[in-house]
């Protein structure tokens, strides 16, 4: 009788990193630094505001930029429809299509995807710019403009990265996707769909991905383990049918603004403690271990004072950033904001406020404690007016193993370009799409920073320091090598008779 066995056999395969196509690479960077910051400087004139919809043609140009610059160096390149975007008035407009792109298919190879976003969020000149926000502009080595950071450059170093290799005939030590998006800036709608439908397709051969949309927090390069979730409400309070003369009318009606800022004032006690209930009860337990290294963190204190006021000890500084929930309060939609003054009673206001989650925070659980608990305000105030609540993002917290080798790859690549340590921190900001990727796919996550602690994301006179952009492209390259050296197991069937 013969008999027939399967044999499941790994194979353990480590690519050897070269250090003389390192210093090639690294060469070859030096040497491309005005085309880099020429391409940056296209980029950031696109206004490619995803908050802004009229702005929506900059956002599909900027999308259609991104193919083509990784199709000229070879990409196999797709633009996937993600679908409509639903407007408060009911109206729908297509979102930005995703960019996913691919670079080599050697199933002896790690395939790491790099996900970036090419959005940015709003700016004008007078919100307090020095400079045109879309006008890239070199002033002492630093290049301003919205975007610079946030996260046009480190998506342009991950392609320099790869036209490296491509320039010098070297092959990539490693497969590499691109998956860049354009609604970040707005919660990433459409994307989680997508990263559902392509699982076991476009993710199905991906190892690692890898995120570079977050900064340093001092000088020091970094590693990130962690980001906040956020989520975000608008609270409309509606009364009369039309703005109204506050002369003639004031005194007769309830003010839809004095019951906006009522409620709004419950949310949060003057010291910053949240008052909406459950959801501080959530939080998990700040440990030890935790306390002891964020004391051991470098982190530039006097920088901070200087630019922030409240300075409190830097352990509760970082967990107040990393570690515990927030509330903020972005806005008022429908109220008088110009400079000048206007006697109106606005009919119709919107409050927006977000809060930042960290574990074990869900934002379904957040969305009814925090609707519930406007609403009985509310109810309180007897106010003939109508509110609504609505959560229009719901990101979740994100944390990694930092035991993962894909950390220790990190380390070492750091190592070799900064000849430092790393540190080892959180984000206090929130990439809606980490922990989708991490549920959905169940593949491994690291996010590689390079920009700067000052480089003021978000706000006026955002920049990427030349110095972090060609340094972050030259980590990037170190970073692949270092990833090619991670074990690959490869299973194949011996038959036996
Ligand atoms: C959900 C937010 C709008 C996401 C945004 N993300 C970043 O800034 C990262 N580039 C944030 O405000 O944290």
């Amino acid at each position: 009788m013969r008999v027939l066995v399967l044999v499941l056999v790994p194979l353990l395969l480590a690519a050897q990193a070269d250090a003389l196509d390192l210093e090639k690479l690294t060469r070859h960077v030096d040497g491309r630094v005005a085309s880099y910051v020429q391409t940056l400087r296209e980029w950031v004139a696109v206004e490619s505001d995803s908050s802004d919809v009229s702005k929506r043609p900059e956002l599909h140009h900027m999308m259609n930029l991104t193919a083509d610059k990784l199709r000229s160096l070879g990409g196999k390149v797709e633009m996937v429809d993600i679908g409509l975007q639903e407007l408060p008035d009911g109206k729908s407009i297509p979102l930005p299509k995703v960019v996913t792109a691919q670079f080599g298919e050697d199933p002896s190879k790690h395939t790491v995807c790099i996900y970036g976003h090419v959005d940015v969020q709003p700016a004008k000149k007078e919100d307090g710019w020095a400079t045109e926000p879309y006008n890239l502009t070199d002033i002492n080595g630093n290049l301003y403009g919205r975007g610079a950071s946030d996260n046009k450059a480190p998506v342009l170093a991950w392609i320099h990265t790869v036209e490296a290799y491509k320039a010098l005939d070297m092959e990539l030590p490693v497969n590499v996707k691109f998956l860049i998006e354009g609604m970040e800036e707005t919660g990433s709608n459409g994307l989680e769909a997508m990263i559902i439908a392509q699982r076991d397709t476009f993710f199905l051969d991906v190892d690692y991905i890898i995120i570079s949309d977050c900064g340093w927090l001092s000088r020091r390069p970094a590693l990130t383990y962690g980001t906040r979730g956020n989520c975000y409400f608008f609270a409309e309070v509606e009364g009369p049918k039309q703005d109204l003369h506050s002369g003639v009318y004031g005194g007769t009606v309830i003010e839809p603004m004095t019951d906006l800022i009522g409620i709004l004032d419950t949310l949060i006690s003057p010291s910053g403690k949240i008052l909406i209930p459950g959801i501080r009860e959530a939080v998990a337990p700040f440990s030890d271990e935790e306390w002891k290294m964020y004391q051991d963190i470098e982190f530039d204190m006097e920088n901070y004072k200087e630019k922030h006021l409240n300075p409190v000890p830097q352990v509760d500084l970082l967990a107040h950033r990393w570690r515990y929930p927030t509330v903020s309060i972005h806005g008022i939609e429908g109220a008088f904001s110009a400079s000048g003054s206007k006697t109106v009673i606005p009919a119709k206001v919107t409050g927006k406020f977000s809060i930042r989650q960290v574990p074990n925070m869900d934002p379904a659980t957040v969305k009814k404690q925090v609707t519930e608990y406007l609403h009985s305000v509310f109810a309180k105030r007897k106010s003939p007016n109508s509110l609504k609540v609505t959560m229009i993002i719901g990101a979740k917290p994100w944390l990694a193993d930092t035991q993962h080798s894909l950390y220790e790859a990190g380390k070492e690549a750091i190592k070799k370009v900064f000849q430092v340590e790393p540190d080892l921190i959180r984000e206090g900001g929130t990439i809606p799409v980490a922990r989708t990727f991490q549920d959905v796919t169940e593949k491994s996550i690291i996010m590689l920073p390079i920009g700067g602690f000052d480089d003021g994301l978000h706000s006026q006179n955002e920049k990427m320091s030349r110095y972090n952009y060609i340094e972050g492209t030259k980590l990037f390259i170190a970073y692949l090598h270092e990833v090619a050296q991670i074990k690959k197991v490869i299973y194949f069937c011996v038959i036996v008779r």
